[in-house]
Parts: C-alpha cells; sequence; structure tokens
C-alpha cells in the first residue's frame, strides 16, 4: 500500500466542518413534515424535514430521525408511521413538534384521524402517507427509515409549506 506523503495530505480538501455543513444545508429548500407513530409504546410526533421519496413500486419513501431524538425510542418499537406534509396555515405546528415540548401539548394543538395503521393522519395537511416501516440503516447520528406507504390522504388546493435559510416560506398552492 503506498503511503500518503505528505504533500497528498496537505493538498486534500479540509474536510466539512459540521457548522459549514449546516450553513450550505440552510440554502436546500424542503417540505415540512409532522411524522407521528402511535401503538403500545404510546403515540409520539416530530418535525422533519429530511423526508423524500425513494420509490413508486413498491411506493417507499424515507425518514431521517436523530437517535438522540426523544421519540426514537418509541419509532422503533412501533415500525410504523405517518408522514404529515404541512401547508402554509400550520407553521405553528412545526415548532410545537420541534421539539422540547411536551408529547400532549404537541397533539393537543390540531385535530387528528387514522387511516391502516394507526398513526395519527393530521387534519388539514397537504398530503399524508401512512406508512409501515420496511427496514431502516443508521449513518452517523440519524437511522433512516424506509417506510412502505400503505395509503395516502391529500388535500387538493392548499399553499405549500417551505423550509429554507433557517425560515419558513407560503408557496402559494394550486389544485392539485
Ligand atoms: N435532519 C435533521 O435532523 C434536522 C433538519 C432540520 C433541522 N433540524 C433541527 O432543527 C434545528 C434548527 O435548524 P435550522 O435549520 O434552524 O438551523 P441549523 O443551522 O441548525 O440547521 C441548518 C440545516 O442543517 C441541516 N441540519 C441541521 N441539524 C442537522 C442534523 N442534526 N443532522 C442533519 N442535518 C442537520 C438541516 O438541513 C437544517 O435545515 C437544528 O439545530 C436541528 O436540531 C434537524
Ligand atoms: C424545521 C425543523 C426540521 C427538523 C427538525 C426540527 C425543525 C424545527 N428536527 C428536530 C426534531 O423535530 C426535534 O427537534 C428533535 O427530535 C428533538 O426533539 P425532542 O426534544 O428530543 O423531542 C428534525 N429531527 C430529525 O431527526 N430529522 C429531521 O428531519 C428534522 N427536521
Amino acid at each position: 500500500m503506498q503511503l500518503a506523503t505528505l504533500e497528498m495530505i496537505r493538498d486534500l480538501p479540509a474536510p466539512v466542518s459540521r457548522l459549514d455543513y449546516r450553513d450550505a444545508m440552510a440554502h436546500m429548500a424542503a417540505a415540512v413534515n409532522i411524522v407521528t407513530t402511535d401503538g403500545p409504546a404510546g403515540r409520539a410526533g416530530f418535525t422533519a424535514t429530511a423526508v423524500c421519496s425513494v420509490s413508486d413500486e413498491p411506493p417507499t419513501l424515507l425518514v431521517c430521525l436523530n437517535r438522540s431524538a426523544s421519540v426514537h425510542p418509541v419509532f422503533t418499537a412501533h415500525q410504523s408511521l405517518c408522514v404529515n406534509t404541512l401547508c402554509d396555515d400550520q407553521r405553528a405546528l412545526s415548532n410545537l413538534f420541534g421539539g422540547k415540548t411536551e408529547m400532549a401539548e404537541r397533539f393537543a394543538a390540531a385535530n387528528w384521524t387514522t387511516a391502516v395503521t394507526g398513526a395519527p393522519l393530521l387534519e388539514g395537511a397537504a398530503v399524508s402517507f401512512d406508512c409501515r416501516i420496511s427496514h431502516s440503516t443508521s449513518v452517523g447520528t440519524h437511522d433512516i427509515l424506509y417506510c412502505e406507504v400503505l395509503a395516502v390522504r391529500q388535500r387538493d388546493a392548499a399553499d405549500a409549506l417551505v423550509y429554507f435559510g433557517r425560515n419558513y416560506h407560503g408557496l402559494p398552492g394550486a389544485a392539485c
């Protein structure tokens, strides 16, 4: 194996720091979601922007959940969840579910129903995806939850909520 020379090491780019990475990621706009679960380990929910579509056959999305989050044990116990994508008029929910708030207080601020898994579906959400967690992997500080979508519910016309530059922005909706 060729030993790296000092010149080679010196020429390597400095690794991206956590703060530089976060500054960079603040430039990536994202949808804002309340991810919920319910079952024997109780009802839980958190705000998530690290959510995206994976495949349409079978319908699958992914959610990245920080293992240090208070809700992490509940989601891993249930292996099911619902991704509720917020509309512009639901900004306050994002902060409420964004941590440090009692779970009962979080859920008291909105109306909920259920579909297949029993995970709470948010009334008035732009769209809700009721899912079974099919498998997960751990990368760095987060678990990546791969979720098979078992049911969907969508609201026809709604203004979208976007998170960009560490702030919320409304996006005028069209009939979807
Ligand atoms: N993926 C995540 O876990 C994630 C995403 C967004 C916000 N947050 C939380 O919300 C707080 C406020 O975020 P902000 O956007 O106002 O400012 P920030 O500077 O803390 O984060 C800027 C961007 O960096 C990314 N990021 C932040 N923390 C992360 C983490 N632990 N793992 C992976 N990516 C991360 C997100 O894209 C975020 O929008 C953050 O400190 C974090 O606790 C977490
Ligand atoms: C706009 C926005 C976006 C996200 C978050 C927060 C906010 C405000 N949080 C953090 C998460 O909601 C919550 O703050 C942490 O889980 C800590 O919550 P507890 O205090 O442990 O309940 C978050 N956490 C996570 O694990 N994955 C994610 O994608 C996101 N995205």
